[in-house]
């Protein structure tokens, strides 16, 4: 990776979103396409995977019997896409079956797309947890990380307040993932339903490998500086 930023394009049009790309210097590491964006804009951005050389998360958080998600990864276009989620929810079979289709991708020259497994939402808050049925968001995140990874998930998501605890429990080894990313000095978005945010500084402090990061960029009013500002956190290891 060249930075540990993901920018998640959650726009309603691809035209706003090639737009607001063009806009950022230095590129986004990879750019995450979720159900929000790609239900209005399949065919332009089925397209765009087949030619770009732009790495891809493609967020579809796929929740569902083996069969299906190992066919949804076949099915995904091109072969820009270098990572892709599962809810760790879904189960020991089904992240197998994840990581076996992402297999066998590269064995047919597609490239392998990492497996991350999403450990507890980052809006779930005590209350929403309690009504699932779970007491205690780290107890389950650590339960449900160890069991993707067992599994064959190449890395988690989790919200930055969770760090403190993965890195405890996995070490340095497993990727980890973290939305959830907010400026503290511009910390509005509408309708904010992330809870345990974090700033950039904190969040790769305690150890995240990928900030994944819309609002504070898609609604700032001047979006490459939001983007600078953002990049300002990061001090690049020093080159060999
Ligand atoms: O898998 C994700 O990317 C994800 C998992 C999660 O638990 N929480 C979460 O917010 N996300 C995604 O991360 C992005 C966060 O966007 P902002 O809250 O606008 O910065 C959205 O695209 C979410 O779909």
């Amino acid at each position: 990776m060249t930075n540990p930023f993901c920018l998640a394009l959650d726009m309603k049009s691809w035209e706003e979103a090639l737009r607001l790309l063009s806009r950022l210097t230095p590129k986004p590491a990879i750019v995450k396409i979720g159900p929000l964006l790609y239900l209005r804009e399949s065919g332009r951005i089925e397209e765009w995977f087949i030619r770009t050389d732009q790495p891809v998360f493609l967020d579809f958080k796929w929740h569902d019997i083996p069969n299906t998600v190992a066919g949804s990864v076949e099915a995904i276009p091109g072969s820009c896409v270098k990572l892709l989620t599962v809810h760790a929810q879904g189960g020991k079979k089904m992240i197998r079956a994840a990581r076996d289709a992402a297999d066998s991708r590269d064995a047919s020259g597609k490239g392998r797309p990492l497996v991350l497994a999403v450990t507890v939402l980052t809006h779930l808050d005590g209350p929403q947890l309690a009504e699932l049925g779970i007491q205690g968001r780290q107890d389950a995140v650590r339960r449900l990380g160890t069991l993707a990874l067992e599994s064959g998930a190449d890395g988690l998501v989790m919200s930055p307040g969770d760090l403190a605890m993965a890195r405890k429990e996995w070490g340095r080894e497993p990727l980890v993932v973290t939305p959830g990313i907010r400026f503290p000095e511009r910390n509005r978005v509408q309708n904010d339903d992330q809870i345990l945010a974090e700033s950039p500084e904190n969040a790769l402090q305690k150890g995240s490998d990928l900030l994944v990061v819309g609002r504070p960029i898609l609604e700032s009013p001047d979006p490459p500086t939001s983007w600078s500002r953002l990049l300002f956190s990061w001090t690049p290891p020093p080159e060999t």
